[in-house]
């Protein structure tokens, strides 16, 4: 950057040298006009020229854009202003080049140089995105979000017709009042004041029907937009593996969801009009303006881009900020919902006082991270003021210089100054609108990084079978959770669970027997070693069907709030009534269900809050036989059942010559069970029939002790 810095400042340099000669010569020939608004353009071509041979040579062959860009404005600039000096003048004057002016040879590389240095800081973008490599750089975001308009394309385009509309109308009204204004002395025509009148009230209603239309249009765009948005990242959060879950917690999840997703499309839909609403009407005051006197527009012009430098800087400052007060919002609203949710472990603990404080240091850390965006705000208005406050003195001395040079009327530095107000509110939202839309970027990139995010592991098969037997081979499996790659839940496992056969896994707390569970039902990946369903790695079964065949019932099911029907049906399709009600029958699980009040159709609360425990469990074994499961895994998932439902329950999942793996802490709860396997510490210590092991008194005493 230093190098182009120096190069810069040397093309600069060349190019007064350039301007001086050319003024120079014309001082020295005498002579006031050489060519006209033909030779302006012809010196900016040959200019043109020199300057890119100047500047290959400074940097060796290889320019940088920045530096191209450079050259571009310092030759186009003067020949650009000055042909709209040639078209604005009018046609009876004959058009006058400009005279040597020391002020007027500054000012050209001066706006070229702020131009450039604008573009290079402010629109271009410098953000992190661009920095690092993988991620998409502002630009390419923006257009992503505005590609997600596509389907809506129709309605995007009636609402900037309608917004283009609106403006116009907008513009019009004060010329026609003006007009009105002009024909109340009475000398007029009834006719002409009553044509005014007409054409004042036909804009003035056009503004309003238009401007309505516009924001409906806008507002329907956007929620079709949000519709699809949210589907899309929905979907693309449910097919995640489940360490994205352990990694991600719940509350940035639903934030993102919800809130970041909202605020993605209101960001660049509404930015995008009232962007476009100000461009036009800059523009339409800017011809005004520079009609009025160009000398005094380009110096307004000078503030926008040095606006734009300080703003540059305050929304790189801004945007980490509103990151972080997003991440803080999230975590706020997890505390929350955790602590009120679990409310009745934070009774049973009495840790009300606790969770106060957690509370309370979270809403601290807010409200420090929105101190300080308090602050950059402060500073940042201060500094743009005093930035307005310079050009408008430095206006008011180039324009005591024109007005006593005669070029320059009283009235119409008044007329100026009026107009300068609106335009640079104009340009002030342009600029607001740049900037909301850029602090949007971190928004939009986590909300793009969810949905393009693909899901680590193996990728689903293609194998379901019409028939399973349901054995399954664990072969030296090893495995560690991601979070603590080196310390390894299993070591070298292997197993076997036989068809039509009751294994036991038995194991202190943190054996691993829940680690064999997650793997079997695929929910994470051994690093080394397999696991077969009928001879076929899990992998290669497709993933409905695998989650379908092999089912599993934990101590502590997770139901959802709804109907028992809607839970036990939970995913799916084609579950007749019958069925359910005959899979209650058989696990002892109907009476109950009949006595409750609408039976099947009884909401379970939040949670399952208004069943027992027991009948959690009894509706999550329903839930499981209904799927028609060839394995069957019930990880201690009728400890909380009566010795009925219990017996019940064991003999229906037997049934079928199913596979059964049944998960214990103790020998005693597994009588039962035909095969039993130990775990201890992530390794299989002992295998055999219940008596056989209970003869071994071994390693197993402690457990024998405490059942
Ligand atoms: N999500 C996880 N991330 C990291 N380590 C984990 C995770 N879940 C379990 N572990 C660790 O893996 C080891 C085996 O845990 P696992 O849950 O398989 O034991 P378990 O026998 O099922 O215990 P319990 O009977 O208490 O459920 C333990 O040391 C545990 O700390």
């Amino acid at each position: 950057m230093k190098d182009v810095a120096a190069c810069g400042f040397y093309i600069v340099l060349f190019d007064v040298v350039l301007c001086w000669a050319l003024w120079a010569g014309r001082l020295l020939m005498q002579s006031s006009s050489c060519g006209g608004l033909a030779a302006v353009w012809a010196f900016g071509a040959v200019k043109w020229i020199y300057l890119h041979v100047f500047t290959l040579l400074l940097t060796e062959g290889n320019p940088q854009a920045v530096l191209r860009r450079l050259v571009a404005l310092l030759c186009l600039l003067a020949p650009a202003v000055e042909s709209g000096r040639f078209l604005r003048s009018s046609p009876s004057e004959p058009y006058a080049e400009p005279s040597p002016d020391f002020n007027m040879l500054l000012l050209g590389p001066v706006a070229s140089v702020l131009a450039c240095l604008v573009w290079e800081k402010g629109l271009c973008g410098n953000g992190k995105g661009k920095k690092d490599g993988s991620k998409l750089d502002t630009g390419q975001l923006l257009m992503r979000t505005l590609k997600l308009f596509r389907p809506d394309a129709l309605y995007l385009v009636a609402a900037f017709g309608f917004l283009i509309l609106a403006v116009i109308c907008d513009s019009l009204i004060p010329l026609y009042q003006g007009k009105v204004i002009d024909m109340l002395r009475g000398e007029v025509l009834h006719s002409s004041f009553g044509y005014a009148i007409g054409w004042l009230a036909f804009v003035s209603l056009g503004s309003v029907l238009f401007s309505g239309l516009r924001g409906g249009t806008f507002m329907l765009t956007l929620a079709r937009l949000n519709k699809r948005l949210k589907g899309l990242l929905f979907q693309s959060l449910l097919q995640q593996e489940v360490q994205f879950f352990e990694e991600n917690n719940p509350g940035s999840l639903a934030s993102r969801l919800h809130l970041d997703v909202d605020r993605m499309g209101r960001t660049v839909a509404l930015n995008a009009n009232a962007a476009v609403r100000s461009t036009v009407k800059a523009c339409l005051m800017f011809a005004v303006m520079l009609n009025l006197s160009w000398e005094l527009t380009v110096l307004t012009c000078i503030e926008m881009p040095l606006t734009a430098l300080v703003q540059n800087k305050y929304i790189t400052l801004a945007k980490e900020l509103k990151e972080k007060i997003q991440d803080c919002h999230a975590e706020n609203r997890d505390l929350v919902s955790q602590t009120v949710s679990g409310i009745r472990t934070v009774r049973r603990f009495k840790a009300e006082e606790g969770e106060l404080r957690r509370y309370q240091e979270a809403v601290d850390r807010m409200c420090s991270l929105k101190r300080r965006s308090g602050i950059y705000s402060i500073c940042f208005g201060f500094i743009r003021r005093l930035l307005t406050l310079s050009i408008k003195i430095l206006m008011l001395i180039q324009a005591r210089s024109l007005i006593s040079s005669g070029r320059l009327s009283i009235g119409s530095l008044v007329s100026f100054f009026l107009y300068q107000k609106p335009m640079s509110v104009n340009l002030r939202e342009i600029l607001h609108c740049y900037e909301d839309t850029v602090s949007t970027v971190g928004v939009i990139s986590k909300v793009f990084g969810y949905i393009d995010r693909t899901p680590k592991g193996k990728k689903e098969g293609e194998l379901a079978p019409e028939s399973l037997e349901g054995r399954v081979v664990f072969q030296n499996v090893t495995f560690s959770y991601p979070s603590a790659p080196d310390k390894p839940a299993l070591k070298s496992v292997s197993m076997e669970l036989q068809p039509g056969k009751m294994t036991a896994l038995v194991g202190l707390s943190g054996s691993g027997k829940s680690s064999c569970v997650s793997l079997l039902k695929r929910l994470y990946e051994p690093q080394e070693g397999r696991i077969l369903l009928d001879g076929e790695s899990l992998h290669r079964y497709k993933h409905k069907y695998l989650h379908q065949k092999v089912a599993l019932v934990s101590q502590n099911p997770v139901l959802f709030s709804g109907s028992l029907k809607y839970n036990i049906e939970y995913g799916l399709k084609d579950c007749t009534a019958e069925k359910v009600k005959e899979t209650a029958r058989r696990v002892k699980a109907h009476d109950f269900i009949s006595e409750m009040e609408n039976e099947y159709d009884t909401d379970v609360g939040e949670s399952g809050g208004k069943l027992s425990e027991g009948q959690k469990q009894c509706i999550a074994v329903i839930r499981a036989l209904v799927r028609d499961p060839q394995v069957v895994i019930l990880d201690e998932a009728t400890s909380k059942l009566d010795v009925d439902a219990q017996h019940a329950v064991l003999q229906e999942v037997l049934a079928r010559g199913r596979t059964v793996l049944v998960v214990a802490h103790q020998l005693k709860t597994v009588e039962k069970a035909d095969h039993i396997i130990f775990i201890e510490k992530g390794v299989i210590m002992e295998e055999g029939t219940h008596s056989e092991l209970m003869a071994k008194r071994g390693r197993y005493h402690r457990l024998k002790e405490s059942s």
